[in-house]
């Protein structure tokens, strides 16, 4: 039994669906499809979700995100009559509805209900697709399996009953068929949706294939495989053939966006590999994760952006103690900040975090008595992992550098963006 997951890169347009089908063909036997919302989907709802917030007009954005799916959707299905259609209209007939009924405090519990959204259109799409194909496919919504607590937007899963659901719900289908399910989502057992943060499907695939104790999970993607720099940003990067689940958790820590950092537990507690492959090039081997031991790899660089620094003084002449930390950390941990790198001096204490101008606020208002608050943002974090003397050269070179650390392995950066 294997498991594969389609992000929205690979589910963004039609030649891109059918390009799925061409992959789910050439690899017969038991699978489970997780799919994320198709495109920058989950964004254009959460435009939607922000304009509803803010009481402004959402209309506009929630028909862009219907448009893009409708015509998708006629691209695939040339009888206009194809149930599918009639399910993409119940679904954002209920969206509209959801969002007429908003009541007059929205919360992040709302932002769950919407922006979840994209990943339901996805999978219809999909397992319809895939039925007209000719395949024999059974369509799961994954808040039947997936149980969460009520942490919205970045939801806790309750493993024991999820694994319960998984094994008595989706391990029968998928002895028959395949199964096409949602990625990035949960359910409470109040029956509301929760979603399990920002590009959680890879997460969402670990779950399945640990759940179902799956032979390998893979991760289909738009680059050939887990590579040493994002190659947005980097040129001519080197692709891993083989690396250990230890090295990718911690890059992905550090930010390599190309696997969700939650996502490597769970298999590594079962030794489940993990396949990053191109949905551009499948015959290609791609990159395996698993329990390997390997010799020294080439420097990795992992580039953060929308980075702040946070700097906390104190306000008399004593110096930072733990008493204080304990202070900035409790503050920082109520409103979910992630310290992506922290430093302390005697007399001031720095964090690096993602940006987010609300939860900023928030902050300072709660600290702003105990401690001269000071924040820098527009600020880029860049991670070398298992650095040479060239590749910090490399990276510095004409760079204003706000801070900097290093340990034996990893060499750490906060700069300007440009
Ligand atoms: N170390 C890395 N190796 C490969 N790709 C990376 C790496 N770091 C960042 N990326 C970026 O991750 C992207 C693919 O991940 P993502 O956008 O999350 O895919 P999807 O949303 O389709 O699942 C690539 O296009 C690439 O720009
Ligand atoms: N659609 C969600 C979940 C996700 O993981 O998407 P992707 O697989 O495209 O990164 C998001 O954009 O956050």
């Amino acid at each position: 039994m294997k498991v594969f997951k389609f992000g929205g890169a690979s589910v963004k347009d039609a030649p891109a669906v059918k390009n799925v089908a061409t992959i789910v063909q050439q690899h017969p036997g038991p699978l489970l499809i997780v799919v994320s919302a198709m495109g920058k989907t989950t964004n254009a709802l959460e435009e939607v979700f922000q304009h509803a917030e803010n009481r402004q007009d959402y209309e506009p954005a929630l028909q862009q995100v219907e448009n893009y799916h409708y015509q998708l959707t006629a691209q695939l299905f040339s009888d206009s009559q194809h149930p599918v259609f009639a399910r993409l209209q119940s679904q954002f007939t209920a969206i509209r509805e959801y969002l007429q009924n908003l009541p007059p405090n929205r919360s992040d519990e709302h932002y769950d209900q919407i922006v979840s959204q994209g990943e339901f259109l996805s999978s219809l799409i999909l397992y319809y697709y895939l039925v007209q194909s000719g395949f024999s496919a059974e369509w799961l919504d994954c808040r039947d399996c997936i149980c969460t607590d009520c942490s919205w937007r970045e939801a806790r899963v309750d493993w024991l009953t999820t694994e319960k659901n998984i094994q008595n719900k989706l391990a029968p289908l998928l002895e028959q068929q395949i199964v096409i399910t949602q990625g990035f989502l949960g359910g409470t057992t109040e029956n509301r949706t929760t979603t399990l943060g920002r590009e959680g499907s890879d997460f969402s695939g670990a779950i399945f294939a640990y759940c179902l104790g799956a032979e390998s999970l893979t991760i289909w993607k738009d680059v050939a495989g887990f590579l040493n720099a994002d190659p947005k940003f980097f040129l001519n990067p080197h692709k891993y053939d083989e690396i250990s689940y230890q090295e990718t958790v911690e890059m992905a820590y550090y930010g390599a966006s190309v696997i969700h950092p939650k996502t490597i537990k769970p298999l590594a507690n079962r030794h489940i590999p993990l396949y990053v492959k191109s949905f551009l090039q499948p015959q290609e081997p791609g990159t395996v994760i698993k329990d390997s031991k390997h010799e020294k790899l080439v420097p990795a660089f992992i580039r953060k952006a929308n980075q702040c620094l946070l700097s906390f003084g104190v306000r008399d002449f004593t110096f930072v103690s733990e008493r204080n930390l304990s202070v900035i950390f409790h503050a920082l941990a109520e409103l979910r900040f992630k310290i992506n790198l922290m430093q302390n001096s005697a007399i001031s204490f720095s964090v690096c975090t993602d940006y987010d101008a609300d939860r900023l606020q928030l902050l300072q208002e709660q600290l702003q008595e105990q401690f001269i608050f000071h924040y820098n943002a527009g600020l880029l974090l860049y991670t070398i992992k298992n650095y040479t003397e060239d590749s910090i050269n490399h990276l510095t070179n004409g760079k204003e550098i706000l801070l900097e650390q290093r340990t034996r392995s990893t060499f750490q950066l906060v700069c300007r963006e440009k």
